[in-house]
């Protein structure tokens, strides 16, 4: 895992794979428009033909898209400033198995927004989403430190209520887009604490066919261990550092079976088809009592995986060679 971020911001970025989706393909997100998982489905191009479902929450979404009342389902799973997004990753780490078939990374971007002729001073409750309040607490503790936050489905959601009327809140924390959408004035724009501010969006589907292979792939796996010993841990990193595969992302999350019973949400460098990727799983499914694969998919940023010496395709078949000439006698 890298430590600190080496590179520029992203911008709207997208990724097309090839997959079942189609033209007709039912996305879901939640709604309504204007809120930041509307942009990151903006973003992803096949979408723009397809039809456009909103839904109250993430785990509504996943639930509608198990039942096949959706094809597929764009929800948050990481954001640069407050690290995994829990709901996400635990509605995905349980239930019918559902895969990530591509990922957008959205700049995020916040405003406080009010009915018109509201002034700032008139601000004594601010209705967003908590993923969103949690990114201007610094900027609200400084310039309304007695606003009272009131939880709303989702940002564009508090922006649409007080368009249509007298709240138990007089202003929004929206995107700027959702306050031009309903009419809002801006009060203060780019109020998140970290002007920087990246969500990773992540499409999730059935499983179905694998996105193609395009050397700039990331696969996310959550692995349960059999049991709780010292060096669990390490033996599972192990599998992926004898290969030279990078993580990306490494999280604990409570399997909410018992009190201290974790399980750990993976996102490494590669694709599933890659042989280095391969073995690793092998090798997690062997001493795991569990491998929940969510999918390999390609990287919204398109930067492509080093290759550590000694660890490409080519490595891993001329020693599956070699092993099988031994076998059969024919060394
Ligand atoms: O409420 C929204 O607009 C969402 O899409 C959820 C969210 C909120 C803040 C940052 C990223 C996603």
């Amino acid at each position: 895992m890298r430590g600190r971020p080496d590179s520029p911001r992203p911008s709207l970025s997208r990724v097309t794979a090839s997959t079942s989706l189609t033209p007709t393909t039912r996305y879901g997100f939640l709604g309504p428009e204007g809120t930041f998982t509307s942009m990151a489905l903006d973003a992803w191009g096949p979408s723009a033909q397809g039809e456009r479902v909103t839904f109250g929450s993430v785990d509504a979404a996943l639930t509608a898209l198990r039942s096949g009342a959706i094809d597929a389902a764009m929800v948050p799973i990481e954001n640069s400033v407050e690290g995994g997004v829990s709901a996400t990753l635990d509605a995905l780490a349980s239930g019918d198995p559902l895969v990530v078939v591509g990922e957008v990374l959205v700049p995020v971007t916040f405003v406080l927004a009010a009915a018109p002729g509201t002034t700032r001073d008139a601000v004594r409750a601010v209705g967003t989403h908590s993923h969103a309040w949690a990114q201007v607490r610094g900027w609200i503790g400084e310039n309304l430190p007695d606003a009272v936050y009131v939880p709303t489905l989702s940002t564009a959601s508090a922006a649409e209520a007080l368009e249509q009327g007298p709240q138990p809140f007089e202003a929004a924390v929206c995107a700027p887009a959702a306050a031009r959408l309903h009419g809002l004035d801006v009060l203060a724009e780019g109020i998140g604490d970290m002007q920087a501010a990246v969500t990773r969006f992540v499409l999730v589907a059935r499983p179905g066919v694998v996105p193609e292979r395009t050397g700039a792939d990331k696969t996310t796996v959550v692995l349960f261990q059999r049991d709780d010993h010292a060096g669990g841990l390490l033996a599972l990193l192990e599998q992926f550092a004898a290969r030279g595969i990078n993580m990306t992302r490494l999280e604990s999350r409570p399997t909410k079976e018992s009190m201290g019973s974790y399980c750990f949400s993976i996102d490494l460098e590669g694709h599933v088809l890659d042989e280095r990727v391969g073995e690793a799983l092998m090798g997690l499914k062997r001493i795991c009592s569990e491998v929940r694969f969510l999918g390999s998919y390609p990287r919204a940023d398109r930067q492509r995986a080093t290759i550590a010496p000694l660890t490409a395709d080519e490595d891993f078949s001329a020693a599956r060679a070699w092993l099988t000439g031994l076998r059969t006698g024919r060394p």
